[in-house]
């Protein structure tokens, strides 16, 4: 496409955030299956040391059509250079005409604050002539939400959701199923005490419209500086709760389906509380397909999905993230569900 006079030819780039689990993964299945007849390239950002999420995009859709980038780390910290880095090897080849882009998406993670990351499409040179900031879109569990802002916060560590709802340009209130219609009026009313602009779109299974999501036309420097003034301040630092970690486990072989659903039951129960967010895509003895779990605090979901490939060699990978985790005690009753 030629833009015309005055029309802005840069790349539009949505930052997809939500505080963990709130459906961001389940969005972008959606906008790479749905048919806007765009070419996006999707960059995933994954807290934890083990990649896990490129394994729960389908994988019908991560075909050439589209650009799937993954980087591990916090995407607001320490992986900015790296963003940098794979936005310049993007720019190139639409540069060289090898690619042509529509958009890119940003997956940030779970814990990332938005803020940073938008604050690369105003401060390098060479990723602001590439690429416009189009919008932040941010997804609120509905569930879990209120929890996640109430949160008590170690001195100088900032709150993750609160500052991803304050600096949306759009809202997307999902998991509409999981609470009463009063929830829901309650947790819009919230949402709006913090961030009066953001329109706010209610779904479930974060099915809305890619026009709900991609160039939305949404961001504005100048009220971000209002919410920050410090907003391009490269130097400025930022503090995350260090009481949340995460635990990656990756293992070969195969598991016990009836112990891995005791074990997983038993954390669900006792730690549901304190374990944000558990994922996993296991190998199960006996089974031809991987086996794929999340939970989200204490709401659990799992099926077999799709099957293990001709020569892949099976293995287990799991990802922990919340609060007072035990490394040693998650590996070894983890390793007692062996097969
Ligand atoms: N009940 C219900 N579950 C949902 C809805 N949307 C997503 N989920 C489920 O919530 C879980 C987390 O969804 P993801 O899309 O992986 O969330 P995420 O934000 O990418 O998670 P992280 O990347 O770990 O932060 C999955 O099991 C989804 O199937 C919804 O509207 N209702």
């Amino acid at each position: 496409m030629v833009a015309s006079e005055g029309e802005d030819a840069r790349v539009p780039v949505t930052i997809l955030t939500g505080f963990l689990g709130s459906g961001k993964t389940t969005l972008l299945n959606h906008l790479l299956t749905a048919q806007h007849g765009k070419k996006l390239a999707v960059i995933e950002n994954e807290f934890g040391e083990i990649g896990i999420d490129d394994e729960l995009i389908n994988t019908v859709v991560q075909s050439e059509e589209n650009v799937i980038e993954m980087m591990n780390g916090c995407i607001c910290c320490t992986v900015r250079l790296d963003l940098i880095q794979v936005l310049g090897k993007l720019a190139k080849k639409v540069k060289s005409g090898k690619l042509k882009l529509d958009g890119i998406v940003i997956e940030t993670t779970g814990l990332a604050d938005p803020a940073p990351v938008a604050q690369t499409f105003f401060v390098d040179e060479e990723v602001k002539a590439f690429a416009r900031l189009d919008g932040i879109v941010t997804l609120v569990d509905a569930k879990h939400v209120e929890q996640h802002l109430d949160e008590e916060k170690p001195e100088g560590a900032e709150n993750e959701a609160v500052e991803q709802v304050a600096f949306a340009d759009r809202l997307l209130l999902n998991k509409t199923d999981l609470v009463s219609a009063e929830d829901l009026e309650r947790v819009e009313k919230r949402l709006q005490s913090i961030n009066s602009l953001a329109p706010i779109v209610r779904c479930h299974k974060a099915n809305v419209s890619p026009d709900n999501v991609l160039n939305i036309c949404g961001f504005d420097l100048n009220r971000a500086l209002e919410m920050d003034p410090e907003f391009l301040n490269t130097e400025g630092e930022h503090e995350h709760d260090s009481t949340v970690t995460s635990v990656a486990i990756s293992q070969p072989g195969d598991v016990d389906l009836k112990s891995i659903e005791a074990w997983i039951g038993t954390l669900l129960q006792e730690r549901g509380a304190d374990i944000f967010r558990m994922k996993g895509v296991l190998s199960v003895a006996g089974s031809e397909k991987k086996f794929v779990y999340h939970a989200v605090h204490m709401t659990f979901n799992s099926e077999f999905s799709q099957e293990w490939k001709k020569g892949e060699e099976r293995g287990s990978k799991l990802v922990f993230i919340g609060k007072k985790l035990d490394d040693k005690e998650l590996r070894e009753s983890f390793k007692a569900c062996l097969a």
